[in-house]
């Protein structure tokens, strides 16, 4: 007996919907024929959703056919679920479909199944499989159509979407007139960009990819060796962790870390970032804060070095203790609780040689400072984490943009030469080439003091990897990851509500996720 083959890999991937169509074409003109194709998806898609349907009582179900393959398999869903001894509804108000999709509406009818042409045909089914539009969506659902759609979920039934909630715009993830709220989302074959974007994130469900075997290299031959989305998988962070160590370690090949962060208004920011550097498992860990409040610092971190700076008189940064010199440090992060007041340090440490991450108040000082020419000009990298208010005030030739979010991202990248770390309910992170994407978070991080714990998680990682080459976008997916999946497994112990930044650093510990110092789960 074979075991279907594991395609993890594939779950990196992430397409447009022009890709998605360029990738099929390739498959149709090696020979494969599309009605086969169908049959093949429509079938695993009527396995899972049979998954999804066996524990609870299904008498009937409802399935909307629009006029392209979308609607073709939802009408060979419902064929097979019609054999399977469920009683079906199909509602197609098209007059007109793709010749597939009217063979299968076809054979159907002449099962003795009604194509109703009237939304409250579907009142009383059980569940519901939309089957209107997939990534063949080219405009707005107006008129009747959109009445239809805003009925289906004023019912508030289970829905089950095919490749995308109808309505959804495969690479924005915008609405486009109105869309299906789906409960549960088959994507089909590759993910699509929708399924990243925040935009779409309250329509789409739970959402899983149906794999139908295309071929990697046809993927390959679309989407080239480094394909310019990528979503963050466990597989792709644990693979860049800096574990296991050497044998012959010592503290300093594990990164020697800066955090410059606090005030006296912001004295938690520092110690979070703090605690967040020191799950990383950085080397050396220094802290520059304000020199009246290093003792809170030094109770809170006894591992870290804390350095007291001068200070202005609203007890912000005022500049570094004399002698003292960025050059030691492998990295630096920049930015916690620092209020605007420290624009001295912020401007010293953006005209310095160190990898840095900037976030806060430092993104704050740097939106007064040119932040594209400034950023450009450094010589060392640079990891910038704004939320969407600090882009705005960043890039604010690119606001329009921003409903985009993959996008947005990607070409702030480009224009500041800087990694770009869009903060969401998924991250986004914009690099020259790539822009990668996370899955899986929750909104118990949508918090105060969360966003401190990213950048010393962050900075630590960062330190920790320029010794060993490390491509530096690599470990920020890392970060973003292991960051996301503490404010899960958190979550899951607390409640959504009990993952206060302090909580989620006690979460970051490796063990609890799953892993070992071998790296392996
Ligand atoms: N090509 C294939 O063999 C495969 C296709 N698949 C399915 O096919 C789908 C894509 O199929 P299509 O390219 O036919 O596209 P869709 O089925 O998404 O819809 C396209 C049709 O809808 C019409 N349309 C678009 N926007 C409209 C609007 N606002 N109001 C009214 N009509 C509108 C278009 O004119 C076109 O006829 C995928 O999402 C997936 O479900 C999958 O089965 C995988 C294999
Ligand atoms: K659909």
């Amino acid at each position: 007996m074979f075991n279907r083959k594991n395609r993890t890999e594939i779950q990196h991937f992430v397409v447009t919907a022009k890709q998605m169509q360029a990738i099929e074409t390739r498959l149709f003109d090696a020979g494969m024929p599309v009605a086969a194709l169908m049959e093949k998806v429509a079938g695993r898609i009527t396995q899972r959703i049979l998954s999804k349907i066996e524990s609870i009582p299904v008498t009937s179900i409802g399935v909307i056919v629009g006029p392209g393959h979308n609607g073709g398999d939802a009408l060979v869903v419902a064929r097979e679920l019609h054999f399977l001894g469920y009683s079906l509804v199909v509602y197609c108000p098209f007059s007109k479909q793709k010749e597939l999709t009217q063979s299968h509406l076809k054979y159907i009818t002449s099962l003795g199944i009604l194509i109703n042409l009237n939304i409250e045909s579907l009142q009383n089914c059980d569940v519901i499989i939309d089957g209107m539009f997939g990534f063949g969506l080219e405009r707005p659902i107006t008129d009747e159509l959109a009445e239809a759609v805003n009925q289906i979920n004023a019912w508030k039934k289970r829905v089950l979407s095919i490749d995308l909630p109808s309505g959804i715009h495969t690479d924005t993830g915008e609405v486009l007139g109105t869309a299906i709220n789906a409960t549960d989302t088959f994507c089909l074959g590759l993910w699509k960009l929708a399924f990243l974007q925040d935009s779409a994130l309250d329509y789409l469900g739970n959402v899983e990819l149906i794999d139908f075997d295309i071929p990697l290299a046809d993927i390959q031959a679309i989407l080239g060796k480094n394909p310019e989305f990528r979503r963050i998988t466990k597989e792709n962070a644990i693979a860049d962790l800096p574990l296991p160590r050497p044998l012959t370690s010592h503290k300093y090949k594990n990164g020697n870390l800066l955090i410059v962060a606090g005030s006296h208004r912001y004295t938690g920011a520092a110690i979070l970032a703090g605690l967040g550097a020191r799950a990383s498992g950085v080397g050396m860990l220094s802290i520059a804060v304000p020199k009246s409040i290093k003792p809170l610092l030094s109770s809170q971190l006894p591992e870290a070095l804390i350095v007291g700076c001068p200070e202005t008189e609203d007890g912000a940064i005022l500049d570094f203790p004399s002698h003292f010199s960025l050059d030691q440090f492998d990295a630096i992060a920049c930015g916690p609780g620092l209020t605007q007041s420290a624009s001295t340090i912020v401007q010293m440490i953006l005209d310095g040689n160190q990898p840095l991450i900037l976030d806060a108040d430092g993104l704050n000082i740097l939106a007064q400072l040119d932040p594209i020419s400034t950023l450009s000009q450094r010589q060392a990298a640079t990891v910038i984490t704004p939320h969407p208010g600090e882009f705005k005030r960043l890039f604010p030739d690119l606001v329009e943009e921003l409903k985009n979010r993959i996008l947005v991202t990607q070409k702030a990248a480009q224009q500041s030469q800087s990694i770009v770390l869009l903060k969401g309910a998924r991250v986004c992170i914009g690099t020259e080439n790539t822009v990668w994407m996370n899955p899986e978070s929750t909104p118990a991080l949508a918090r105060g003091g969360s966003g401190d714990v990213l950048t010393g998680l962050l900075g630590g990682l960062l330190a920790a990897v320029v010794l060993n080459q490390t491509p530096i976008d690599a470990i920020v997916k890392t970060a973003v990851w292991w960051h996301a999946q503490a404010g899960i497994k958190a979550a899951k112990d607390k409640t959504e509500l009990g993952v206060d930044a302090f909580t989620l650093t006690q979460y970051l510990n490796l063990l609890q996720l799953g892993l070992n110092s071998n790296n392996h789960n």
